[in-house]
């Protein structure tokens, strides 16, 4: 028998065949699974279903061992792909809740320019909700509260926390005061790199470009690199330009690669972040607030103000407790003007309309001296289900 040899060009026009089929196969799911969605709504059965997940995942993990796939390869396609099919159907169910809200064309506003974490952020948002984007970048957080609350954007995607930094305290602080509600939220892997213009030695870098936030989120790697001068940028974006435009083997921005890649600069380290999982929670805000159908998670964000003296805020606490409501998030700030007063935020996962959401309110209001509810909005946080992988 004589062996068959194919020239490069052939065998990657095969593979190019293949994700073409690929491609098509995911988009026929896609649309199935918005089927899926049109039957829930008559049996108002919720979008998530773990067991049907589980079985799935168990089945396809067998199937793809006896065509050599191993299982952690199969299992993690297939939680994006499940991961993809609940965020579709959710977004197409608030389309269906909400048939005012989205536009063909919705103006979004954030911090920041092109490539900034809060722009990719915005993109990732909007990336399932079949709508146009005018991207509108501003330079501080407030601004873009601004340009939403005074008609000249519809939304504003805000940072809110960081699992290495904490808090955006100033976010919480603006929020205080805005007249805007939360409609959304998504959380975005954080991916910082230093990057310089061509492939510069690391060993010569002397003077960094950053915005605080990801400088403090990389510190043990900046302290690594001894005597730096730091120049503060008002976001990611920013530093990178800045580099950009200065063109020097000495100077380095923190940014995401492929944000770094939009203003020609190389990844000459990457994940230099002190925890590998480094991701941030963005909030998106809109003048009107947005009704959460049923079938989907949701969360609801609170702030209020108690009683100043021992045991307010436990009273509260216990309120949320005994209701079975499950807080995910309690902040204080300072209430700027009166000192010693705080404000409490708080998200529950739990729907506003809910009979147990209502009632809290209802004890709530009577145990704070200041309450108001911020936004109601889907859960994005799509955790997949584990299934045990046996080698
Ligand atoms: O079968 C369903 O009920 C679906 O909603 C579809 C699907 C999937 O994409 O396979 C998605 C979410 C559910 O948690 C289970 C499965």
């Amino acid at each position: 028998m004589t062996e068959q040899y194919y020239s490069l060009d052939d065998i990657r026009k095969n593979v190019s065949r293949i994700d073409n089929e690929i491609l098509k196969l995911l988009s026929e799911r896609r649309l199935l699974s918005l089927e899926v969605a049109k039957s829930k709504i008559g049996t108002a059965k919720p979008v998530r279903d773990q067991a049907r997940e589980q079985e799935l995942l168990l089945r396809l993990i067998e199937t793809g061992k006896s065509q050599q796939l191993d299982a952690l390869y199969v299992t993690q396609i297939f939680h994006t792909i499940i991961e993809d099919s609940v965020l579709f159907q959710q977004a197409y169910l608030q389309k269906l809740a909400n048939p005012d809200s989205l536009q063909p064309v919705a103006r979004v506003s954030f911090l920041g320019a092109k490539g900034s974490y809060s722009h990719l952020a915005s993109r990732n948002y909007f990336s399932r909700k079949q709508t146009k984007l005018v991207e509108m970048s501003c330079s501080t957080f407030r601004d873009v509260l601004n340009i939403v609350e005074t008609g000249n954007a519809d939304y504003g995607v805000l940072p809110i926390e960081n699992t290495s930094s904490g808090s955006i305290n100033e976010v919480y602080d603006l929020l205080q005061h805005t007249s805007l509600s939360i409609v959304g939220e998504i959380t975005q892997p954080i991916e910082h790199c230093l990057l310089t213009v061509g492939d510069a030695d690391i060993k010569g870098i002397n003077t960094l470009y950053s915005h605080p936030q990801p400088h403090q989120q990389c510190s043990e790697y900046l302290h690594s690199m001894g005597n730096i001068t730091q120049e503060y940028c008002s976001s990611t974006a920013e530093a990178m330009q800045k580099v950009a435009e200065l063109n020097l083997p000495n100077v380095a921005a923190i940014g995401n690669a492929s944000s770094g890649e939009l203003y020609g600069l190389t990844p000459v380290k990457d994940n230099i972040a002190n925890q590998q999982e480094n991701f941030t929670r963005f909030i998106v805000v809109a003048r009107k607030p947005v009704d959460v159908t049923s079938l989907i998670p949701a969360k609801s964000t609170l702030i209020m103000s108690t009683a100043q003296k021992a045991g307010s805020l436990v009273e509260c606490l216990v309120v949320l407790r005994n209701l079975n409501i499950n807080m995910t998030k309690l902040e204080s700030r300072p209430v700027i003007g009166n000192p010693w007063e705080e404000m409490f935020y708080l998200d529950v996962e739990e729907n506003l309309k809910s009979d147990v959401m209502q009632q809290a309110l209802e004890e709530l209001t009577r145990l704070t001296r200041f309450i108001k509810v911020l936004g109601c909005y889907p859960s994005e946080n799509v955790k997949p289900t584990e299934v045990e992988i046996e080698e």
